[in-house]
């Protein structure tokens, strides 16, 4: 795929240009929408090959392959009234948007592709999860890190719905770190110990001979501090809530 376009150039239309054209390998040419244009400006200016065009129609004229990664509620505005020849291929990004309603918001025959691209393709570090597999779309997420094709929507809007944890997750390190300075300790050194404790975690995610339950067993003394965290905090109740909060988001996604 030599010509790649974008439109809604913000957090995550801005990793992707970063983790395509930042490594090695032949660089596509990049057409970007002008909205969000100081990003739009400042990616134009850092790599050759990527350009600002002057509308929505004039990012879609010039692509092979168009990218839409406009936030949910802009769709409309961005996308109707757009001519997409059958002949482009449509990859959404967007989240609990279905191939049927995007389909009818760009009334085109062309092949639409979902992908969850996640911020780390910047370092072509992220799996993107894409529906249904598409030869080409598969290969442009691998060159991104890896593609995981799933051929039906309703398992594509579980794995939407996981992404959905992540900045729980990041509050959940930062709730640990401002619970240890209220004990005393400098913010900065809590900082520090919490991000090299799950910097350890990470790692040891990457071994994946060890199932993820086998993985919290091995970390774990019976009857230690692991173990009474594990079975006093994340006890049942909050499992199932948490359980429950990720069935919301998915009926939502749907
Ligand atoms: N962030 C993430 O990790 C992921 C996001 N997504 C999906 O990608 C989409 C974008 O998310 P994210 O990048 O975080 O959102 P951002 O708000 O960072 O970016 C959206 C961009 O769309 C631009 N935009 C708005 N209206 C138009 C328009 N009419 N024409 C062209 N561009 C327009 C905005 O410009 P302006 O700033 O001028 O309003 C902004 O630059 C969402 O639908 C989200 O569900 C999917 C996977 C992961």
């Amino acid at each position: 795929m030599q010509r790649i376009g974008i439109i809604g150039v913000g957090e995550i239309g801005r990793a992707i240009v970063e983790g395509l054209l930042g490594g090695d390998g032949e660089a596509p040419e990049v057409f970007l929408s002008p909205r969000g244009a100081r990003v739009a400006a400042e990616l134009s200016g850092r790599f050759e090959g990527v350009r600002v065009c002057a509308g929505n129609q004039e990012v879609v004229d010039r692509s092979e392959l168009v990218i839409i990664a406009v936030r949910r509620q802009d769709r409309h505005e961005a996308l109707a009234g757009l001519k997409v020849g059958d002949d482009k291929l449509v990859v959404n990004l967007m989240a609990g948007v279905s191939i049927d309603d995007l389909r009818r918001t760009l009334a085109t025959g062309a092949p639409i592709v979902r992908a969850i691209p996640l911020p780390a393709v910047r370092e072509r570090r992220s799996v993107t999860v894409t529906c249904p597999s598409h030869p080409v779309v598969d290969a442009l997420f691998d060159r991104l890190g890896g593609a995981l094709p799933v051929a039906d929507e309703d398992d594509f809007n579980v794995f939407s719905a996981l992404t959905g944890t992540l900045t729980a997750h990041y509050a959940y390190l930062a709730t640990l770190t401002s619970w240890a300075a209220g004990h005393g300790i400098a913010p900065d050194a809590a900082d520090r110990y919490v991000r090299g404790l799950f910097q350890n975690v990470g790692r040891s995610l990457s071994d994946e001979s060890r199932p993820l339950r086998r993985l919290a067993a091995d970390h774990e003394t019976p009857r230690g501090s692991n173990e009474r965290i594990r079975t006093t905090w994340f006890d049942a109740a909050n499992a199932t809530a948490l359980k429950e909060a990720l069935d919301g988001l998915l009926t939502d996604l749907r």
